[in-house]
């Protein structure tokens, strides 16, 4: 039986790039149009796995998506980062300044921010993924709107780059988390992706960061989260990244007696490129 897995986004998209080159072109995909349901698929089981976007290197992170994971209790079992280049694209024969607008990813959009200012005529609309405005435009023969989208999915739904490489700076990178429903049991982890709540007190923050580095552990990344129950009070997405897997332990006991909340979201091998 082939493996499940939950994207959000069609063929073309660059989850389902990060699918097929994680799971291979065996792997049944299940598509979704939002994050939400990516999520839920896996926690009731209708998927074995899920792929989902949690950063760019230009756009910075997908806040909600760490609610997700938190919210639907899914855990971690590695990272992929996948080189991202995008293209405007339309209708073969079109020229740039008969487009009205381009569609695409909010964070599509985002990354190509610099691009697009030289534009300012061109109207910008959200849309569900790169690949669903790409193959929109071919089927219903969309003359005047462009798609920011991947090489791959011009290819497949016939559209002509009308500009190549558009992201702000060309050495861009997204960052995909692989979830599942239960946890990873690995001993050739050297990263950690955390949750921990800590008492509202002064330098509480401060005395969180000095114990973790002095037990080894490199911060790859921090980003505050707010703590709906409670206004103006913040947990803390850590990424951590150690050599020594007994330090690791050691702090994370720490955190439980010293600080407050602790929740482990995964322990996996680091594939920072
Ligand atoms: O729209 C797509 O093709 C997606 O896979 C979504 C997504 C994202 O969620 O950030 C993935 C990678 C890029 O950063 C742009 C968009």
């Amino acid at each position: 039986m082939s493996l499940k897995v939950a994207i959000q986004g069609i063929p073309g998209s660059f989850h389902h790039q990060v699918a097929l080159l994680e799971f291979g072109e065996n792997c049944e995909i299940i598509p979704f149009s939002t994050f939400e349901p990516v999520a839920k698929a896996v926690a009731e089981e209708v998927a074995d796995v899920a792929v989902m976007a949690i950063e760019n290197s230009i756009a910075g992170a997908i806040l909600p998506n760490y609610d997700l994971i938190d919210r639907y209790e899914l855990h971690i079992w590695d990272e992929f980062y996948l080189p991202i280049s995008h293209q405007l694209m339309a209708l073969p024969g079109q020229e740039i300044q008969a487009l009205t607008e381009v569609r695409s990813h909010p964070m599509a959009l985002l990354q190509c921010k610099q691009f697009l200012g030289q534009f300012p005529k061109l109207a910008q609309k959200d849309d569900i993924d790169t690949a669903t405005v790409a193959k929109r435009i071919q089927d219903e023969k969309l003359s005047g709107t462009a798609a920011i989208a991947s090489k791959i999915a011009a290819d497949i739904y016939g559209l002509e780059i009308l500009a190549e490489d558009i992201q702000t700076v060309k050495n861009n990178f997204t960052r995909f988390i692989i979830l599942r429903k239960s946890p990873k049991r690995s001993e050739e982890a050297n990263k950690a992706s955390l949750k921990i709540t800590i008492k509202n007190e002064s330098g509480g923050l401060a005395k969180l960061l000095t114990m973790l580095a002095d037990f080894g552990l490199n911060l790859s990344k921090i980003q505050s989260i707010p703590v709906m129950e409670k206004p103006w009070e913040y947990s803390f997405f850590i990424d951590a990244v150690f050599e020594n897997r007994e330090q690791y332990k050691s702090a994370m006991e720490q955190v439980k007696s010293d600080f407050g909340d602790l929740k482990i979201f995964g322990e996996y091998k680091s594939r920072k490129p």
